[in-house]
């Protein structure tokens, strides 16, 4: 079984190209969901949320990412402190994503993993690919999500392997600033790809 490692900076369209491997039968594990499902109620990290940032847990029991964002906006270090634990629990659960898709007997599975690079995980996995898009594109959809700030896109990416360095690191390369078509003709084309190697 392949292992595919997707990423690339916030906003350059991993989950939108990560839908398009699940849609050609590519099981996804999507490290951003993870965190995700942790914070949901009744997720793992709830209890450590409501310990340290009281308000940023949600009437329904479950991490408001605004508010939370909001915490991570207002102090650097922050950030540090949440992945510390946020990341051994997603490896966890991709460890188990993996097991699951093993017994299914997928020919490849993909992980989405906004940090591939900066975490060392691109050596765990048989082939990189990194989305881009130019970076006038990568503000302009970045900037129009609820809740962000230029503040924490600052933040985020001063945090992420600069989108030229991942593009010299990467094995495929695929452009999500021409469109969803072309995009799907690079998907096809860089899976068959992997899977004759
Ligand atoms: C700051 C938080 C609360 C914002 O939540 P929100 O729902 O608005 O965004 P979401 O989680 O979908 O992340 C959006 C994008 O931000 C970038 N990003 C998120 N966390 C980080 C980080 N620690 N370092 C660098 N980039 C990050 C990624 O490109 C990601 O795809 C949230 O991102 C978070 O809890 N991050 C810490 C956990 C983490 O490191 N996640 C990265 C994947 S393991
Ligand atoms: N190939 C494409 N053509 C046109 N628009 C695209 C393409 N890929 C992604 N987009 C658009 O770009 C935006 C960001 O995409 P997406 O959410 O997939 O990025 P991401 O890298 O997963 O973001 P983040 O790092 O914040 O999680 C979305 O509005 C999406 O519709």
């Amino acid at each position: 079984m392949k292992i595919i490692g997707l990423t690339g900076s916030i906003g350059m369209g991993k989950s939108t190209t990560a839908g398009m491997f699940d849609a050609l039968g590519v099981p996804v594990f999507d490290a951003d969901a993870a965190v995700h499902t942790l914070y949901a109620p009744g997720g793992r990290a709830v209890p450590l949320i409501r310990a340290v940032f009281p308000d940023a847990i949600g009437s329904d029991g479950g991490v408001d990412r605004q508010i939370l964002g909001q915490h991570m906006r207002s102090d650097p270090l922050n950030l540090d402190v949440l992945t510390s634990f946020i990341h051994p629990w997603v490896g966890e659960m991709r460890a188990d994503f993996l097991e699951q898709a093993e017994a299914t007997g997928a020919k490849a599975v993909l992980f989405d993993i906004p940090l591939l690079f900066e975490t060392g995980g691109n050596s765990q996995v048989d082939a990189t690919i990194v989305v881009t898009a130019p970076a006038s594109v990568q503000r302009e959809r970045v900037l129009s999500r609820p809740g962000m700030t230029e503040a924490l896109f600052k933040n985020l990416l001063a945090r992420q392997m600069p989108d030229r360095e991942k593009r010299a690191l990467a094995d495929y390369v695929i452009s999500t600033g021409d469109g969803l078509d072309s995009a799907k003709a690079d998907v096809e084309r860089v899976l068959a790809e992997i899977l004759a190697d």
